[in-house]
């Protein structure tokens, strides 16, 4: 893969997209795992984070977790529930692990927790390996 690492546009983890999340991830045992913290400007309801902005946190876990194993592989289904609303302003800490592996078809899966372990989200991935010259 030809990516930059430090011009790409990541709206996830692009320490340089001006209205990204410049998520920073690390390996820690058979997970890959970030932290964030979500403003005011990422809530839908008020006081709640958005949905979609802690669906982004599960999934980029997870294509994470593949892309720092040299895989290249896309989101090709995601399935996300959500168990108790994440408060604006409390650190989410995210990981992600592989569950599976046939042919083409990656499967994973990823939570996100509060800082005393409270469950918010859970999440399954399943990403499909695609040439490396398709991902630019
Ligand atoms: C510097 C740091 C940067 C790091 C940057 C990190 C960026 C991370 C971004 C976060 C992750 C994302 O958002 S990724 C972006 C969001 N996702 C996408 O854009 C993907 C859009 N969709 C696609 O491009 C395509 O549909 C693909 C590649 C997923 C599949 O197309 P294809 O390659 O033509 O394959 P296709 O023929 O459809 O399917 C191949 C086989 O897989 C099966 N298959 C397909 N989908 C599924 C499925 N959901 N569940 C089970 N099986 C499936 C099919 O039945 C078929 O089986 P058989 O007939 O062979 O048996």
């Amino acid at each position: 893969m030809t990516i930059d690492e430090t011009t790409h546009m990541c709206f996830a983890c692009s320490p340089i997209n001006p209205i990204g999340l410049k998520l920073v991830f690390a390996d820690k045992g058979d997970t890959c795992v970030t932290r964030f913290v979500p403003g005011p400007q990422h809530q839908g309801w008020t006081g709640r984070v958005h949905g979609g902005i802690v669906t982004t946190l599960l999934d980029e876990a997870m294509a994470q977790f593949l892309y720092r194993r040299d895989e290249t592989a896309v989101t090709a289904e995601l399935t996300v529930r959500f168990r108790i609303p994440a408060p604006v302003g409390s650190e989410l800490l995210v990981e992600a692990r592989q569950t599976g592996a046939r042919g083409r078809l990656l499967t994973l899966e990823a939570k996100a927790c509060l800082k005393d372990g409270t469950v918010v989200a859970v999440a399954q991935g399943k990403f499909l390996r695609v040439p490396p010259d398709a991902l630019g």
